[in-house]
C-alpha cells in the first residue's frame, strides 16, 4: 500500500509574487481597458446576483405571509414580483457567466500568443533546452496550464467575492430577522441576540471544519492522482514515439510490465480516493440534509411562541441556505488552491526558463555580400569547455568546405553558431545570407502535408510539378512521384534514407547560396551519395558549401578541410 501522499505546501509569498508575475502583464497591455471594463462588469454582474438574492429573501417573507394570512390579492403581487425578479436573475446569470467567459478566453489568448512568441522568438523553443532543464514539456505549459491558470485565478477570485458579499448580506438579514432568543438557567435568565446567525455559523463551521477533517487526504490523493495519471500517459506515449525500436527489440513484455506496473499505481490511489471519498459523502448528505429541516428546527421556538410569522420562518430558511453556501465555498476553495499553486508553479518555471533564455546572447552571422567569412571565432559548450578556439576561415563562391573530426568534438556546433542559434560563442561571422541559406540536418524535418510540401520546405509550396517530378527522379525517389500531392505522415512513411534524399531535392529546388549539410546523407548507401554530391555540385556550381560528414568518400567533392581536433584546436587544409 502506498504511504498516505501529502499535498506540496504553499509558500504564500512565492505563490503571491509569482501570480502577480504571470498575470500582471496581461492587466497592463494594449487590451487592459477592455480588460478591466469586462472584469468590472463581471463584478457588477456578481454583485447583482448577491442583490437580487437578497430581493427574493424579501420575496419569500411577503410571498408566505400572503398565503398564510389567505391574501389573494398580496398573493397576485408577489407572483409578478417574482416574474421579474426571475427575468433579472435569468438575464444577469447568463450574462455574469458569459462575460467571464469572455473575459477569460481573451486573456487566455493574450496570455498564450505571448509565450508563443516569446517561445518562437529567436528560436527560443530550441534555445531553451540549453539553458532550461525543468521545464519538461512546454507544449502542455502553453496549451494547458495557460488554460487552467487563467480559469482558476478568475473563477476562485470572482467566486470568493460573490461569497464574501453575499456572506456578509444574508448575516445581515439574519441578525435583524433573528431577534433575541430569552430563557431560564441556572437560576437567571438569559437574553442571546440575533442567536439565530450564531446557531448558523457555527452548523456552517462544524459542517465544514468534519468535511475538512474527513476530505484532507483527498487534496493530496488527487494530487497524486494526477501525477500518476500523467505518467501513465508519458508510458504510452513512449511506445508510440518509440514503435519501431520496440517492436525490432520484441520489448512488449517489457512494456507491458512498465505499464501494468503505472496503471496499478493509477488504480492503487484511485481506491484510496473512492474509500476517501465514500466517507465523506456519508457525512455530506447527512449534513445537506439536516440543512434543510435544521433552520426550522431552530426558528420553530420563536414560530410557535408566536413572536415571527410564516414568512419570516421561510426568510430564514432562504437565509440560512445562503450563509451556509457562502461559507462552504469559501472553505472548499482552499482545496483548489493546491491544484492552483502547482499550475502557478509550473507556469512561473516556464517563465523563468523563458526569461533566461531571453538573456542569452543572440548571434546571428552578418550578412556578408559574397564569401563566409569567420574571424576569431571561440565556441564552447553550455558549461564552458572549449570546442573551437580563435577559428578564422573564409570561403568564396564555389568553394567546398568538409569539416572532420571524432565524435562530439564540435562539429555539428559550428554549424549551428552559423546558423545562428548557438549562443556559446564569441567572435565575427558572416554568410551570403541574401542570396539564400540551407541548413539540411541528419534527420531532416518533414512538415505534415503533401509531398510536395515537404520538398518545398522552408518555402512555400512549388508550383512547377514537373521540376519537382524531374527532382523526385534525380534523387532517386522515381517511385514517389505519383504521390506528389498525397497527404502523409512523411516522416514514418518514408525511410530515414528517403528523407534525406528529399533534403537534398529541396537543396536542388531552391539553390541557395550557402549550403550546409550536417551528415545529410549518413543513412543513404555510397554510389547514392556519390550522385547526389555530384547533382549537388553541378546545380550549385557557385554556391558555398559545408558539409560534415565521417565517410573518406565524400573528399573528392570537397577542396577545403576544416579537421576539428579537440578542446578547441583546429586545422584548416
Ligand atoms: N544542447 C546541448 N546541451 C549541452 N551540450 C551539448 C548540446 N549540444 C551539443 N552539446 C555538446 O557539445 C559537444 C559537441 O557536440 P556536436 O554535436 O557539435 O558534436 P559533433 O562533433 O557534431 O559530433 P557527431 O560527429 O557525433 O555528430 C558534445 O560534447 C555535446 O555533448
Amino acid at each position: 500500500m502506498d504511504q498516505q501522499p501529502s499535498a506540496p505546501r504553499i509558500r504564500k509569498r512565492d505563490l503571491f509574487k509569482n501570480l502577480w508575475r504571470l498575470a500582471k502583464p496581461f492587466w497592463v497591455s494594449e487590451e487592459k481597458w477592455k480588460a478591466w471594463a469586462l472584469l468590472a462588469l463581471v463584478i457588477g454582474l456578481n454583485l447583482g446576483i448577491v442583490y437580487l438574492s437578497v430581493q427574493f429573501n424579501d420575496w419569500y417573507g411577503k410571498f408566505y405571509r400572503a398565503m398564510q394570512g389567505y391574501d389573494a390579492k398580496e398573493f397576485w403581487a408577489q407572483m409578478w414580483r417574482f416574474c421579474i425578479l426571475a427575468f433579472f436573475w435569468i438575464l444577469t446569470g447568463v450574462y455574469a457567466q458569459y462575460l467571464r467567459q469572455m473575459l477569460d478566453v481573451k486573456w487566455r489568448r493574450w496570455m498564450t500568443e505571448r509565450f508563443n512568441r516569446r517561445w518562437l522568438e529567436n528560436q527560443g523553443y530550441y534555445r531553451m533546452q540549453l539553458v532550461d532543464r525543468q521545464t519538461d514539456n512546454p507544449d502542455q505549459r502553453i496549451a494547458e496550464d495557460v488554460r487552467d491558470f487563467v480559469s482558476t485565478t478568475l473563477g476562485l477570485s470572482l467566486g470568493l467575492l460573490r461569497s464574501v458579499v453575499s456572506f456578509v448580506s444574508f448575516v445581515a438579514i439574519l441578525w435583524a430577522l433573528s431577534g433575541p432568543l430569552r430563557f431560564h438557567f441556572a437560576g437567571s435568565d438569559w437574553v442571546i441576540e440575533g442567536y439565530m446567525l450564531w446557531v448558523v455559523i457555527l452548523y456552517a463551521l462544524v459542517g465544514t471544519a468534519i468535511t475538512i477533517l474527513i476530505g484532507k487526504p483527498l487534496v493530496g490523493l488527487n494530487f497524486v492522482q494526477q501525477q500518476r495519471e500523467a505518467d501513465f500517459r508519458f508510458s504510452l506515449m513512449r511506445i508510440r514515439e518509440n514503435a519501431e525500436s520496440i517492436a525490432l527489440y520484441r520489448g512488449e513484455s517489457q512494456e507491458d510490465q512498465r505499464l501494468g506496473l503505472r496503471l496499478m499505481r493509477v488504480v492503487t490511489n484511485y481506491w484510496q480516493i473512492m474509500r476517501m471519498q465514500k466517507r465523506l459523502t456519508w457525512f455530506t448528505s447527512f449534513w445537506g440534509q439536516l440543512a434543510i429541516i435544521f433552520p426550522f428546527i431552530v426558528a420553530a421556538p420563536r414560530y410557535f411562541a408566536k413572536a415571527i410569522d410564516f414568512g419570516v420562518v421561510m426568510q430564514i430558511s432562504n437565509a440560512f441556505r445562503e450563509v451556509y453556501d457562502a461559507l462552504e465555498f469559501v472553505i472548499a476553495s482552499f482545496y483548489s488552491l493546491a491544484a492552483w499553486k502547482a499550475i502557478i508553479d509550473r507556469l512561473a518555471t516556464f517563465e523563468q526558463g523563458m526569461a533566461d533564455m531571453e538573456k542569452l546572447p543572440v548571434l546571428t552571422p552578418a550578412d556578408a555580400p559574397v564569401n563566409a567569412t569567420v574571424r576569431g571565432l571561440a565556441v564552447s559548450k553550455p558549461d564552458g569547455t572549449p570546442l573551437l578556439t580563435d577559428l578564422a576561415l573564409s570561403l568564396v563562391p564555389g568553394e567546398r568546405l568538409l569539416v572532420r573530426g571524432a565524435s562530439g568534438v564540435g562539429k555539428s556546433t559550428l554549424l549551428r553558431v552559423l546558423g545562428g542559434i548557438w549562443p556559446f560563442a564569441q567572435g565575427d561571422t558572416a554568410i551570403p545570407r541574401h542570396g539564400g541559406v540551407l541548413f539540411l540536418s541528419q534527420r531532416p524535418y518533414m512538415p505534415l502535408g503533401t509531398l510536395r510540401d515537404a520538398m518545398s520546405y522552408p518555402h512555400e509550396r512549388a508550383g512547377d510539378t514537373e521540376l519537382l517530378r524531374g527532382l523526385l527522379i534525380q534523387v532517386r525517389l522515381g517511385h514517389l512521384v505519383a504521390r506528389l500531392d498525397d497527404t502523409d505522415h512523411w516522416a514514418h512513411v518514408l525511410s530515414l534514407g528517403e528523407q534525406q534524399r528529399i533534403a537534398i531535392a529541396r537543396a536542388l529546388l531552391h539553390r541557395p547560396a550557402f549550403l550546409v549539410l550536417d551528415e545529410a546523407t549518413s543513412a543513404i548507401d555510397e554510389d547514392t551519395e556519390q550522385l547526389l554530391y555530384g547533382a549537388l555540385l553541378a546545380a550549385l556550381p557557385d554556391s558555398i558549401m559545408i558539409s560534415v560528414g565521417h565517410r573518406s568518400s565524400l573528399k573528392v567533392f570537397h577542396n577545403r578541410f576544416l579537421d576539428c581536433e579537440g578542446e578547441g584546436r583546429w586545422a584548416l587544409a
